[in-house]
């Protein structure tokens, strides 16, 4: 039964109806993220849908993403994820957290990171190098018939890949590395199960939470189990070889030197530290590497953009490789990289959070333990956003007289206590790949493969594969 005063939606009907409604939506081209923004428009900024037996809220907007933001009512993550990595995890040895724990570990996550790599210098060379390996294999594909056509698909996978793995773990895979390759595969084989077009998982990812079989769900844990074990791995190597007398260098490292020194009874375990990796891993990969693909996927249907990014680059850099402190300087292509942060933002769903406690949003009653997401449309794209136009890629819109503007509704990261952990990382990313590769070639339309208009909706939502031509600037 629908609970008193709880959000207007759709009425409340079984699991199919809900999803008809849904995927008919869906069926005329649109995602689930456009689908839900126009209930949005019917039933107002906080909409209350009902999937099983479940209340879902699904905000909407920047007014209403503030309150939900800034309340700690609603920082739990779903519950229902838990229960079901609980069944299995128990085989796994996984330790699961509530939400103190979780924010103990991410204080002492970011605070690390921040040390030795996030932020820092040495984040820049450890970009730096990935870029480097990514412009050699170029180079080399290149010298042969003076261009190369390549898919945009893995275009970016290693090198984003390996900028996490360097962090996370101090180690990096050549693109042809027998542990890449099967580290590539695992990801691909969890990716995919995400995205089987046609399973309701993918349509409606919330069934995750409460239908695992019936949502492709088990087989998204049993990719899972694999990313689980790769890890496992390697913190074993670490374990091996591990010198508490010399600075950690990276993630495992650190937090592994955090355990010898610290008495039982904290949060701080073995397969707390996985779970954390397993949670970087899963957030950092496919969100990048989609973003930069919106990047590229607007650079070649805008030529413009691209060379006046060009100018840019040749103006500040003078032929050497891009920093993290040019950024200050080249503000077009500091605009670029947020317009490509929007493309993406505002076709996404946020991760869902839970309601820790019988709570009110925008005057409406929220039951403890209901599933609580934000549509990233309406901060990004919607008509409350602010931005005119919002399908087009104008970086402009983010430059104000000579430093960047940026409006606060702009929240690809989310806000409060939940937000990413990872923008530093992703922001430098994407500069700095975009940078040093504008700089040293020009990236083309392949007529027979153009970049589509539309939206491939997944977990995390990207541009339709195309490819491009790419040739040496000079
Ligand atoms: C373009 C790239 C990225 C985007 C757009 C993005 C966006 C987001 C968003 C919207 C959330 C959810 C916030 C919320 O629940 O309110 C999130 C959470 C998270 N992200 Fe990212 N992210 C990106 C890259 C990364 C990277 C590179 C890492 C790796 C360190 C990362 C790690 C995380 C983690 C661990 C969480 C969960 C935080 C928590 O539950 O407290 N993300 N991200």
């Amino acid at each position: 039964e629908k609970p008193k005063n709880f959000p207007p939606g759709p009425r409340w009907v079984p699991l199919g109806s809900i999803l008809l409604q849904v995927l008919n939506k869906k069926s005329i081209n649109k995602s689930l993220t456009e689908a839900t923004a126009e209930m949005s428009k019917n039933f107002g900024p906080v909409l209350g849908l009902k999937v099983g037996k479940d209340p879902i809220i699904i905000i909407y907007g920047p007014h209403i993403i503030k309150e939900f933001s800034t309340s700690d009512d609603f920082i739990g993550r779903p519950i229902g994820l838990y229960y079901n990595l609980r069944t299995w995890g128990k085989r796994l040895g996984i330790l699961l957290t509530d939400e103190e724990v979780w924010q103990e570990q991410k204080r002492f996550i970011v605070k690390h990171l921040r040390k030795f790599g996030y932020g820092s210098n040495n984040m820049t060379f450890i970009l730096q190098e990935e870029i480097k390996y990514l412009s050699d294999s170029l180079e080399e594909a290149i010298s042969n018939s003076g261009y190369i056509i390549c898919d945009i698909r893995n275009f970016f996978n290693v090198g984003i890949l390996n900028t996490l793995w360097k962090l996370i773990s101090g180690k990096r895979y050549g693109y042809e590395d027998r542990y890449m390759v099967e580290l590539q595969n695992i990801l691909t084989k969890l990716f995919k199960t995400i995205h089987m077009t046609g399973a309701p998982f993918s349509h409606f990812p919330f069934l995750k939470y409460i239908s695992p079989e019936m949502s492709g769900y088990k087989c998204y844990i049993d990719a899972h189990i694999s990313v689980w074990n790769f890890l496992r791995n390697e913190l074993q190597c670490h374990k091996r070889i591990l010198n508490l007398n010399t600075d950690p260098t990276n993630l495992m490292d650190t937090y592994l030197a955090q355990l010898n020194s610290i008495e039982n009874g904290t949060s701080f375990t073995e397969a707390q530290l996985l779970a954390i990796c397993m949670d970087m891993f899963m957030a950092g990969s496919e969100t990048t590497n989609n973003t930069l693909k919106f990047c590229f996927q607007h650079l070649i249907l805008n030529q413009d953009i691209q060379r006046k990014a060009q100018l840019e680059i040749d103006d500040v850099l003078r032929g050497r490789l891009p920093t993290l402190e040019d950024r200050l300087k080249m503000p077009y292509m500091e605009s670029i990289v947020s317009e490509s942060l929007r493309m993406f933002g505002g076709r996404a769903i946020t991760v869902p959070h839970r309601a820790l406690k019988d709570t009110k949003i925008a005057g409406f009653n929220v039951p403890k333990n209901t599933v609580i997401a934000a549509n990233l449309h309406g901060c990004m794209m919607g008509p409350d956003s602010g931005f005119k136009n919002p399908e087009c890629f104008v970086p402009e819109r983010f430059l104000g007289k000579d430093k960047l503007s940026i409006p606060d509704n702009f929240i690809p990261f989310g806000l409060g206590k939940r937000r990413c952990m990872g923008e530093s990382l992703a922001r430098a990313n994407i500069f700095l790949f975009t940078a040093a590769l504008l700089q040293n070639y020009n990236f083309f339309m392949v007529p027979e493969h153009p970049p589509g208009m539309g939206v491939a909706d997944g977990v995390t939502p990207g541009p339709f594969d195309f490819k491009t031509k790419i040739m040496k600037r000079y």
